[in-house]
């Protein structure tokens, strides 16, 4: 992926989106659409991964058949929210190794707070695609990806759903290799740090808290 930001405009992302936004979308259709529109997101993401061919044989003829380069991607999810993104990626990748970096936003600071880190070992030798629905100020992504690199992870992409021009900047400053696939970028923070118009919390959404 050559561009550090790509925004997903195509209809049925957008769309998706706009139902999500809408404070009255209950927890069970904002959890399906997220599902729906992390699929096409994760189509996006997953443009540029490393191609090789394998011989196989049709039932007409032998041919060199395309497939993926290094088996399938490792997936990373940022605790919780990401979770909900989680599932439709696993859903066209179920032979991917999976990650999970817990980190929550300190209301107060908004500096993310480590309370979990496992991650397979094919981080190393595979590109990885982290996945969390929200780029807020960007502290959380970057110290994500931060611990990702310390973890031996070189290919790194970003996928989520809503972004805010702070968290684009904050990812491009730490991170300017790790390409950012996202849906929409919006206007601004607030002064709690939540992306206006944004969707809310969604954690909270996903997963029916408050
Ligand atoms: O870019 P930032 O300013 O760091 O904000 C974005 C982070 O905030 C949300 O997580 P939250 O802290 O709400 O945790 P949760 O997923 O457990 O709800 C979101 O899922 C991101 O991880
Ligand atoms: O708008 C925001 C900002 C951070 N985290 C969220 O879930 N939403
Ligand atoms: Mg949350």
């Amino acid at each position: 992926m050559t561009e550090h930001l790509t925004v997903v405009s195509h209809p049925l992302v957008q769309d998706k989106l706009s139902r999500m936004r809408d404070k009255d979308t209950p927890t069970a259709e904002f959890r399906s659409l997220l599902r729906e529109a992390g699929q096409l997101l994760a189509y996006e993401a997953t443009r540029d991964l490393p191609m090789t061919t394998r011989r196989i044989e049709t039932p007409l003829c032998e041919m060199d058949a395309p497939v993926l380069a290094c088996g399938a991607p490792v997936l990373v999810s940022i605790l919780r929210a990401g979770n909900g993104l989680l599932d439709p990626v696993m859903d066209l990748l179920p032979d991917a190794p999976v990650g999970f970096v817990g980190l929550y936003r300190d209301e107060e600071t908004l500096e993310p707070v480590q309370y979990y880190f496992k991650v397979p070992a094919e981080i190393a030798e595979r590109p990885v695609i982290v996945v969390d629905p929200m780029l807020a100020t960007g502290n959380s992504s970057a110290a994500a990806v931060a611990l990702l690199k310390r973890a031996g992870a070189r290919d790194l992409r970003l996928m989520c759903l809503v972004a805010a021009p702070e968290g684009v900047t904050c990812m491009k400053r730490a991170h300017p290799d790790v390409p950012i696939v996202t849906a929409a970028v919006d206007e601004c923070l607030n002064e709690h740090g939540y992306i206006v118009p944004g969707l809310g919390d969604a954690g909270d959404r996903t997963f029916g808290t408050k």
